[in-house]
């Protein structure tokens, strides 16, 4: 691992003039692989979509050196239109481009990749398919084929394994793993501790503020999640309360 990828610094997201995250300062290594965990409603997506660049700080700044092409972004499911009339290897080759421009040809190289690709996530044979006929976990395969067509620097992935069987998780954390090994930096929104425990080396706790963020043991202490449920109870009480607990 070698030095920042991208800084924030005092990082404040508002939806509305209302904050979603509060006050976030720290550094995402190059080549790390970090879960961002809290309880619903922390902030979670809120803060990898500010990373993404898709909406602005309110306070603070977030800073990198990135082209908008070393972004590979996966939304949460619910935001992705699958009535869009295209195939599998369509929808993979989407993918290229960065390479082929959004107008361009395709050539044979990226072609092969696909096929690649395709085979990668276990979906040989598929290529033909609508994207609107697959199973929830087959459209995530192609996600996630689609991703490693892209070839980006950082990879951010939201809730990447909802509503995802295990099989297809495991191999999906298995593409994680690779693109983890291949030094690129990748971030990931979860809710499964046990998986974050499991996978990823770094957590950023959130809970609106930072909780903690780290190396995963000792981020995700008994200690910090329970402050983490305890301000998310608050907000239970008071939805419009945004400040820390003290
Ligand atoms: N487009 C929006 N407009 C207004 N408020 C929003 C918008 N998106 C999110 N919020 C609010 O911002 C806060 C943080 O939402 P966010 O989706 O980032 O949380 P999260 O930690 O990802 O939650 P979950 O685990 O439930 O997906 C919530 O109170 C949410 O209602």
């Amino acid at each position: 691992m070698s030095g920042q990828l991208i800084g924030l610094d005092n990082l404040t997201v508002a939806y509305d003039r209302h904050p979603a995250v509060h006050h976030v300062s720290g550094s995402i290594l190059a080549g790390s692989l970090t879960a961002i965990a809290g309880p619903n409603g922390a902030g979670k997506s809120t803060l990898l979509k500010a990373i993404m660049g898709e909406l602005r700080p309110a306070e603070g700044r977030i800073s990198h050196r990135l082209q908008r092409t070393d972004f590979g972004y996966l939304p949460q499911a619910a935001e992705i239109n699958r009535r869009f009339p295209i195939s599998v290897f369509e929808a993979v080759l989407l993918g290229a481009w960065r390479s082929s421009g959004a107008f361009g040809r395709v050539s044979a190289h990226e072609t092969a990749k696909a096929r690649e690709a395709l085979s990668a996530v276990g979906l040989e044979g598929f290529e033909k398919r609508h994207i609107g006929s697959l199973s929830a976990g087959q459209f995530q395969r192609v996600l996630f084929a689609r991703l490693l067509l892209q070839d980006a620097k950082l990879i951010l992935l939201d809730e990447p394994f909802t509503a995802i069987d295990a099989r297809t998780t495991k191999d999906l954390l298995d593409i994680v793993a690779r693109w983890h090994g291949d030094g690129r930096t990748v971030i990931a929104v979860l809710h499964d501790f046990d998986q974050v425990r499991a996978y990823f080396p770094e957590t950023l706790l959130i809970a609106r503020t930072l909780i903690g963020w780290g190396p995963t043991g000792d981020v995700m202490s008994a200690a910090n999640l329970l402050k983490a449920r305890a301000m998310a109870e608050r907000w239970d009480e008071d939805p419009r309360a945004c400040e820390p607990a003290a």
